[in-house]
């Protein structure tokens, strides 16, 4: 059976990542489109010569033209620039909306049947943009964001409580900014609560308990800055790369996946016609289903803040 094809629109630090995972993960052939001249082509051809050692049959290849994305399944978009140190996502979005305008046209244009899957920040900004100018239907264009942070939310408790951090279960909601939703009601290893588990490991101390996850979802909410104020000189690539890949997995192998993306709200948790991140089943049509549940009062309260930060941003497009 043919393999799908994965096309990267970006050839930068989260880029030329996914391009590598998904090759390591024989997930389809892969093609590198970037504006740098030499960049994807010279990027592909170090990843294709690891083939034989790391044993993939695939087609890997990039270009400086977006034409050379024609036919692909999947689109994953990184195209722009990245905050430095001081900065804030909402402080990209002027350069990044001409880059999102342009590459978006290009991909309506030669892959106008992928699912797209958009990273680029500020990311609800951008993914709105991206539905927008493709014109796809909204199933077909989604946000990552929430993927990442709930696996951010997952390594802070884990670490917190001692435990691998394969039996965590952690989900962070709304938008991708400081007043992201880490749902700490939902935290758990294993099913068992992580605020029981906390408070075990403070003696019954309920309060201190409660103070220590604060600070999990304060450091949860910040984590994107607290690797920009590290590296200087970019944002986290490895974890981005890593949950675009489970996004583009969940897609090609129809899993049906219910992952924490950001999708267009019709309704749904109160919204309308803002790209938030909610619960989904993600699968060969994209997002399938935008799953709803009863959010407690305060839960509501965090969302509708982070939501009105998404509305500002959005309606400055
Ligand atoms: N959604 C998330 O959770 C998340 C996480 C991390 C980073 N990001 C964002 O992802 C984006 C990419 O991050 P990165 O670390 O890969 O940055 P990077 O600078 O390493 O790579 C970006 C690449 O985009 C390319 N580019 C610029 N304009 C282009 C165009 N018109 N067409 C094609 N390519 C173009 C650049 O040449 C560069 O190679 C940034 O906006 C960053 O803020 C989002
Ligand atoms: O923080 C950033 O600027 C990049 C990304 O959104 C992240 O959360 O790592």
């Amino acid at each position: 059976m043919a393999k799908p094809t994965i096309a990267l629109v970006g050839g930068g630090q989260i880029g030329a990542t996914i391009a590598q995972l998904a090759a390591q993960r024989i997930l389809g052939h892969v093609v590198l489109y970037d504006v740098v001249e030499g960049l994807p082509q010279g990027k592909t051809l170090d990843l294709a010569e690891a083939a034989p050692i790391v044993n993939f049959d695939l087609r890997i290849s990039g270009g400086n033209d977006i034409s050379c994305i024609a036919g692909a399944d999947i689109v994953v978009v990184t195209a722009g620039i990245a905050r430095k140190p001081g900065m804030r996502r909402a402080d990209l979005i002027e350069v990044n909306s001409r880059i999102m305008t342009s590459v978006a046209a290009g991909i309506k244009e030669h892959a106008p049947d992928a699912i797209v899957i958009v990273l680029s920040n500020p990311l609800d900004a951008m993914v709105t943009l991206c539905q927008r100018i493709t014109g796809f239907p909204p199933q077909r264009v989604i946000g990552m964001a929430g993927v990442l942070d709930s696996a951010r939310f997952a390594s802070f408790i884990a670490w917190e409580l001692g435990v691998s951090v394969r039996d965590i279960n952690a989900m962070v909601l709304g938008g991708h900014g400081d007043a992201m939703v880490p749902i700490v009601r939902f935290a758990n290893v294993n099913g068992i609560p992580a605020m029981d588990l906390l408070t075990r490991k403070y003696d019954g101390d309920r309060a201190k308990a409660q103070q220590v996850m604060n600070d999990l979802v304060t450091r949860t909410q910040n984590a994107g800055g607290e690797v920009v104020e590290l590296l200087k000189t970019g944002s986290a690539f490895y974890s981005p790369a890593a949950s675009a890949v489970a996004m583009v997995e969940a897609v090609l192998n129809d899993q049906k996946r219910l992952l924490p993306v950001c999708a267009l709200l019709n309704g749904e948790f109160g919204v309308n016609g803002y790209y938030v991140g909610v619960p989904c089943i993600l699968g060969a049509r994209g997002i399938e289903q935008i799953v709803e549940f009863d959010l407690t009062e305060e839960e509501q309260r965090m969302f509708d803040h982070s939501v009105d930060a998404v509305k500002k941003l959005v309606d400055s497009l």
